[in-house]
């Protein structure tokens, strides 16, 4: 036979109660089960609110009423009119017990726990009566049981001890007089030996339910809740948390002392003596198999089990010679606190001796305080012990699983997700029985080192990155276009999900901490964003802390550069295209570098060079396997290839640079990339990576254009100087064909000089061949002398520089 218990939820409303029968006749056709039944959701709470409200002398009657009401309310609905009169009779009878009791209360004001326990053990007598009777009309066989009649304990009212073996006894007495009869009993309440009500206190129906379990050996003991058994994390904080198939006793209960609130550990106790497997089941989904809790689990292939959180600690650090080497002063500490009833979360002790840190629920930290103040009056006094010092804020987040046991690189992994996170761990302790380890981080950082701890440990599922992202012009669309359209294949093969959590441009910013839809991003930040701000931007970022954090400059603006540093310091990784961050200050430069190591992030800006092509990190991979580069030449300007391969025959320069800006090869500025500017910056971005620290004024730039062009103040102006200046560039056309050469404008990084030169060149030169805004860079290196290494493609254009910038983002955080 098995036990089942439901819980508050699922006795709390006549539709629940329809489903918690259903549940219940199914389990009938195998044999007939026990019921332990908690009282109706919200019952217990007024019934405590009214107890304490007599004691005042306040008036209690509209809670009462409200407990009438909900009761009657599910009489009416599932009995048959004919049926109700005698479960109304009843529970009005219990009613006026109870409004006899709170009178008592009020008349005395006084409230002694004894009485609050008899007070609430209504709740469960109500609810159990009543839904007995509401299952007779289903099957005859069903009988109320008030269980504080069977379960016999001490005297400590409100949380009461267990007699175990009179218990049993006089469980299996009644179990046997009522073979063949479905038992519907009252959880949480018993009664001491004088035959007083008492509580079981926290968790009291599931320890109903564990005691019969035990006492009858049941086959299995079923807690039905409202949520689908035990979970990796709280799903409240970590959306990708799932259910467990299967626990031990021992994880189940490291699991659930910190914060999963699905069963209370010491609830256990009774069916970990006998081996009795606890099922954690949903009323709301009953075909869901839940969570199993037994001895002889399965070997998993989970890293660890779960993760648990409470969200709310203080930690006390006490230091000073006078624990050094003595004997029982952790004794003394701990045996003090106990007695005052302050449940101590968690121990550290450094093997010096020196120092004790623990941690306790905030509201108790004040007494503990006091009380060791007093106890170590002495130490105190002789400065062989400082003041004790409270932190508060603080949260504890702890990874359990049997698994960790001898299993090296759990506390790697832990640690590596926090500190790439940019979450500082205050203490860290760990069970020797390697179940749990657990650690103590500020309370704002929970949430974000839950779901980076998620993803650390159940790889098999997504990494989430959550990226905010700078400018929504060429290319800030076009990569918004190729994440919508690639997030399904992402999700399906590479285990990734990308959401963009926020987006600005120069008029408006829009947020979400659960990711913006990719289909109407236009719309929703013309509508609903706020007014651009770019500090306000960069604050909201941080602010929302989220896990795996990417900041993506698409702009071609020196103002978001500014934040560049701020951005590292707050462990944000940094993806951006915009060169104007890299080809400043060298000091500049070298302190993003330093910086992003210094945190652990990344920063990756593969587009400033060749847009998508494989340039920085073909570079930085010679130079990581310890290449030293001899020489770099190249062609790096996307819109002046575009130019030169097109200027030709009819062809005339102004339209075909109107061309190249069409079809979004230029900069947001044209004359940035034919005045040299553009092609500048990357060859000192290239040259900077291979370990020369120059400034862009070390860069020799040979003019294209003639002055009146370079002089010009705005774009407009720019074009009408190109149209004027026909001639000249009819000229470069010309002289060019007529050696039968073609116009090259090639960079060039020699013995740490840098040189950008216009040239003629023959088919005998490895550059002659080029089309379309191709870019082509050759590296001669010590490895490759007899021939150079050599990239070459398309170095401009929406799609490939958006592409390069997804690949950096795809790239955060990955161990490659
Ligand atoms: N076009 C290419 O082939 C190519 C290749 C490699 C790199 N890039 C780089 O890509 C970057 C973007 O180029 P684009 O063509 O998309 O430019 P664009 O002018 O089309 O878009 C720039 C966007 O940045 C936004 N912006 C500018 N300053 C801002 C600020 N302070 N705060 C918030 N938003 C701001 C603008 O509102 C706009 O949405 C440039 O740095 C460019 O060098 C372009
Ligand atoms: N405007 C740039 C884009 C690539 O960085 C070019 O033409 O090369
Ligand atoms: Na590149």
């Amino acid at each position: 036979m098995k036990v089942l218990k439901f819980g508050g939820t699922s006795v709390g409303s006549a539709e629940n109660i329809k489903t918690l029968l259903s549940i219940v006749a199914k389990e009938k056709l195998q044999s007939n089960p026990v019921v332990v039944l908690s009282a109706m959701s919200g019952v217990t709470n007024l019934l405590t609110d009214m107890a304490e409200s007599a004691e005042r002398g306040e008036d209690y009657d509209t809670s009462l009423k409200e407990i009438e009401a909900k009761h009657f309310a599910v009489i009416r609905s599932l009995l048959p009119a004919a049926a109700q009169n005698p479960v109304f009779t009843r529970l009005k009878i219990f009613f006026n017990e109870l409004e006899d009791l709170l009178q008592a209360v009020t008349n005395l004001r006084e409230l002694s726990l004894q009485t609050k326990d008899q007070i609430l053990s209504y709740g469960e007598r109500c609810s159990s009566f009543m839904i007995a009777h509401i299952a007779s009309q289903q099957f005859e066989e069903a009988l109320y049981v008030n269980g504080s009649e069977l379960i016999k304990t001490d005297s400590n009212f409100g949380q009461a001890r267990v007699d175990t073996e009179l218990t049993e006894i006089l469980i299996n007495d009644f179990y046997q007089a009522n073979k063949g009869k479905v038992l519907f009993v009252t959880g949480f309440i018993a009664s001491n030996a004088a035959g007083r009500v008492t509580t079981l206190g926290r968790g009291g129906s599931d320890y109903t339910a564990a005691v019969w379990g035990s006492a009858l050996n049941a086959e299995e003991i079923e807690i039905w809740t409202d949520v689908n058994g035990m979970m990796t994390a709280d799903p409240r904080i970590v959306k990708k948390a799932f259910s467990l198939p299967e626990l031990s006793y021992t994880e189940a209960m490291e699991l659930s002392y910190f914060g999963a609130k699905v069963i209370y550990p010491p609830t256990m106790i009774p069916a970990f003596m006998k081996k009795i497997p606890i099922v954690i089941k949903n009323t709301f989904e009953p075909d869901f198999a839940g969570t199993y809790i037994k001895s002889d689990v399965k070997a998993s292939r989970l890293p660890i089990k779960g993760i648990s959180s409470i969200d709310h600690i203080s930690i006390i650090n006490l230091t000073g010679s006078g624990m050094v080497g003595k004997a029982g002063f952790s004794g003394r500490l701990f045996s003090l606190l106990s007695r005052e009833q302050i449940n101590v979360v968690l121990i550290t002790q450094s093997s010096s001796e020196h120092s004790i840190t623990f941690a306790v629920k905030p509201t108790d930290a004040g007494q503990a305080i006091a009380l060791i103040k007093k106890e170590f009056e002495l130490e105190l006094d002789a400065n062989k012990l400082a003041l004790p010092e409270v932190e508060n804020n603080l949260a504890v987040l702890a990874i359990v699983g049997e698994n960790m046991k001898r299993t090296p690189g759990m506390s790697g992994r832990l640690f590596n997700a926090l500190g790439r996170n940019g979450i500082n761990v205050r203490a860290i302790a760990q069970g020797s029985s390697e179940y749990n380890i657990s650690v103590i981080i500020s309370a704002a950082d929970l949430s974000k080192a839950v779901n980076a701890v998620h993803d650390a440990f159940f790889t098999d599922l997504k990494r989430t990155l959550n990226i905010f992202c700078l400018g929504t012009g060429n290319i800030g669309k076009t990569l918004f276009k190729q994440l919508r359209e690639q997030m399904p294949f992402l999700s399906a093969n590479n285990d990734l999900q990308v959401k963009v959590a926020g987006i600005s441009n120069t008029r408006k910013m829009i947020f979400s901490a659960e990711g913006l839809s990719l289909e109407d991003w236009e719309s929703n930040l013309n509508t609903n964003g706020e007014q651009a701000d770019l500090a306000g931007f960069v604050e909201r970022m941080k602010a929302l802390n989220l896990p795996n954090c990417v900041f993506v400059d698409n702009t071609a603006a020196e103002t978001p550069i500014e934040f560049y540093q701020g951005i590292f310091e707050s462990s944000i990784s940094v993806v951006t295209c915009n060169k104007k961050g890299n080809s400043a200050d060298f000091a500049q430069y070298k302190s993003f570098k330093d910086t992003a190591r210094k945190f652990g992030v990344d920063f990756y800006y593969e587009t400033n060079v060749g847009a998508g092509l494989p340039i920085i990190r073909t570079l930085r991979e010679l130079m990581m396997s310890g290449d030293k580069v001899a020489c770099i030449e190249a062609i790096l300007s996307g819109t002046i290839s575009y130019i030169f391969n097109n200027f030709k025959g009819d062809a005339g320069f102004y339209e075909t640079v109107k061309e190249a800006q069409e079809l979004g090869y230029t900069e947001p500025d044209p004359r940035d990339d034919l005045n040299g500017k553009d092609f500048m910056r990357k060859m000192l971005i290239l040259a900077r990576d291979a370990g020369y620290p120059l400034e862009a004024i070390d860069v020799k730039i040979d003019n294209i254009l003639p002055e009146a062009c370079l002089n010009a103040t705005s774009v407009e102006d720019f074009y009408s100087e190109l149209q004027k200046n026909a001639a000249y560039f009819e000229d470069l056309k010309t002289r060019a064909a007529n050696d039968k050469k073609v116009l090259r404008y090639i960079g060039k990084l020699e013995n740490g000089n840098v040189e950008i030169s216009l040239q003629m060149v023959d088919d005998s030169h490895p550059f002659y061949m080029l089309s379309g805004s191709d870019n082509i860079i050759s590296f001669t290196t010590d490895r490759y002398h007899a021939r150079p290494l050599v990239v070459k493609g398309p170095g401009a254009g929406a799609e490939v520089t958006a592409a390069g910038v997804f690949a950096d983002i795809i790239n955060v955080g990955s161990l490659s």
